[in-house]
């Protein structure tokens, strides 16, 4: 899947607003079908040696590919990729219990979401609940216009003054009129 060159740079942009002052960097990214997007973070990252990058998927198929493309372009990166098997039955909060020791993992610096729209808020508030996202990291939604009535409860919930969000959603013409959103984490909000 090839994502077209403004989602990609929105993508990039929003981790590079996510990343610490100083320092390695953590990206999770959910649904990272054959890797196109996962490039654009390896590129946000480059000048930050041991940042980690967590991109999940379903499919193994997909999960494969993602791998033959990654283990070609990231070849000499010192950037740590983490291609994770995550599938659908699968309880998210353990899951991402099991990722943050297993990687020793204190927070996410910026997050991608492609999987499934409808899981898109019940992940966002199980990390927020697990205390997973930094103050000051992001998130990047995509088809926002495409999936409208699916993201709506989603995009009220960023929506400034609510959950500690502040949230930007930006128009893209390819490779369809569609938009992405990404929001950056101000506050801890009570849930
Ligand atoms: C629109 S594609 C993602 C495109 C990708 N971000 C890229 O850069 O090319 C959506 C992907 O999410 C995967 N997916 C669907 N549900 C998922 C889930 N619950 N967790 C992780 N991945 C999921 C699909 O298998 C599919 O590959």
């Amino acid at each position: 899947m090839h994502l077209g060159v403004q989602k990609g740079q929105t993508i990039l942009d929003s981790v590079v607003k996510g990343k610490p002052d100083i320092g390695p960097v953590v990206v999770l990214e959910l649904g990272c079908h054959a890797g196109d997007g996962t490039l654009s973070i390896f590129k946000a990252l480059k000048d930050r040696p041991g940042s980690k990058i967590i991109s999940t998927e379903t499919n193994k198929e997909w999960l494969k590919a993602a791998k033959r493309i990654i283990a070609h372009a990231g070849h000499g990166s010192h950037v740590q990729w983490i291609p994770l098997l995550l599938p659908e039955k699968i309880d998210f909060s353990d899951f991402l219990k099991k990722v943050k020791d297993d990687y020793q993992l204190k927070s996410f610096d910026s997050m991608v979401f492609d999987h499934e729209e409808k899981l898109f808020l019940p992940y966002l508030k199980t990390i927020l609940e697990q205390k997973m996202l930094r103050v000051g990291g992001t998130v990047q939604i995509d088809n926002v216009k495409r999936k409208a009535s699916a993201l709506a409860k989603y995009l009220d919930f960023v929506k400034p003054g609510r959950n500690g969000f502040s949230t930007r959603v930006i128009q893209v013409d390819e490779p369809y009129p569609d938009a992405v959103a990404i929001s950056q984490f101000l506050e801890i909000a009570e849930l």
